[in-house]
């Protein structure tokens, strides 16, 4: 398939199978006794996450041949192009091996420095969200079934007060603190992996603040559903992000996740992440 020649909801259409396939992979595995290994940011690999991006980087290149794949366990051997994927094959590794099922499966079609197709897959819960210029989630059905019902969803208006916030479950740090005090949050729920923007894109919260470090597979699919579901990710200073930046090994900087962009001028992110302080 020319990617020049598809519309993005077909593109985000076709990537939702893919995703859905490496979740049902996923949730085989998380039975199996998993050896973990520490990587050198300090975030646990598996197994499991190589099996999956194994599988997306082989189902992606047979639907899209020729387009890289920059996925989070070998995105050093590739460079991405003017259209590439970004693909995090396991997010929330954490909780896959703690058993919570806040895990996801994300990938993202980016053309230049943004994405224009985009899939989160969160198998264990069986939710699917994708979006093209359009952002629908789905059930995803036990396998074997066929049939996806796929609704719009999108974020809803930010209430005067009483906001409901996505911290993350193993990763925080002073600054999302700091940001996050200096607003009217009535809930604070912990939550791991890109669920925290696609609950934003479907009107669960409001607000998901991380001022510490990740990676641009962790975020970009995230970043475009949320976006196509009338909310915006922000840098410091209000800008989006952008993405395939190699030359800083796909880290992003800090950013805010808000399903209304009228909370923005409220904000006060820093212009560098601070440490991650791992909490699990
Ligand atoms: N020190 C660090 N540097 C870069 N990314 C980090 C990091 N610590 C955590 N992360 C990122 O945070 C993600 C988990 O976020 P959350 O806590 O919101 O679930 C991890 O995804 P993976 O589980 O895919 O490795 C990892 O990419
Ligand atoms: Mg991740």
């Amino acid at each position: 398939m020319r990617l020049d020649d598809q519309d993005a909801n077909s593109i985000a259409l076709s990537l939702a199978p893919i995703a859905i396939g490496a979740g049902r992979l996923l949730r085989r595995m998380e039975c199996a006794f998993i050896e973990k290994r520490i990587k050198e940011d300090g975030s646990p690999t598996t197994m499991a996450d190589l099996a999956a991006e194994q599988l997306i980087i082989r189902l992606l290149g047979e639907a899209w041949t020729g387009v890289p794949v920059v996925a989070e366990e070998t995105a050093s051997d590739v460079q991405p192009d003017q259209f590439f994927f970004l693909v995090d094959p396991l997010d929330g590794t954490g909780d896959f091996i703690h058993g919570t099922g806040e895990y996801s499966v994300n990938i993202a079609l980016i053309h230049g420095t943004r994405p224009v197709a985009a899939v989160v897959a969160a198998p264990a819960l069986a939710r699917v969200w994708i979006a093209g210029d359009t952002a629908l989630m789905a059930e995803i059905p036990p396998e074997g079934h066929d049939g996806m019902e796929w609704r719009p969803v999108s974020a809803r208006t930010a209430p005067e007060s009483d906001l409901i916030a996505l911290v993350s479950r193993r990763h925080g740090d002073h600054a999302t603190e700091a940001c996050l005090s200096a607003l009217s949050i009535g809930t604070r729920r912990m939550t791991s992996s890109a669920l925290k923007f696609c609950l934003i894109a479907s009107g669960e919260a409001d607000i998901y603040v991380r001022c510490g470090p990740t990676m641009e597979w962790d975020t970009a699919a995230g970043d475009h559903i949320l976006s196509r579901a009338g909310g915006v990710v922000i840098g410091p200073g209000g800008p989006p992000l952008t993405y395939g930046h190699a030359d800083r090994g796909y880290l992003n900087g800090p950013f805010a996740a808000l399903g209304d962009a009228t909370i923005a001028p409220r904000l006060s992110l820093p212009v560098t992440c601070s440490p991650a302080k791992a909490m699990s």
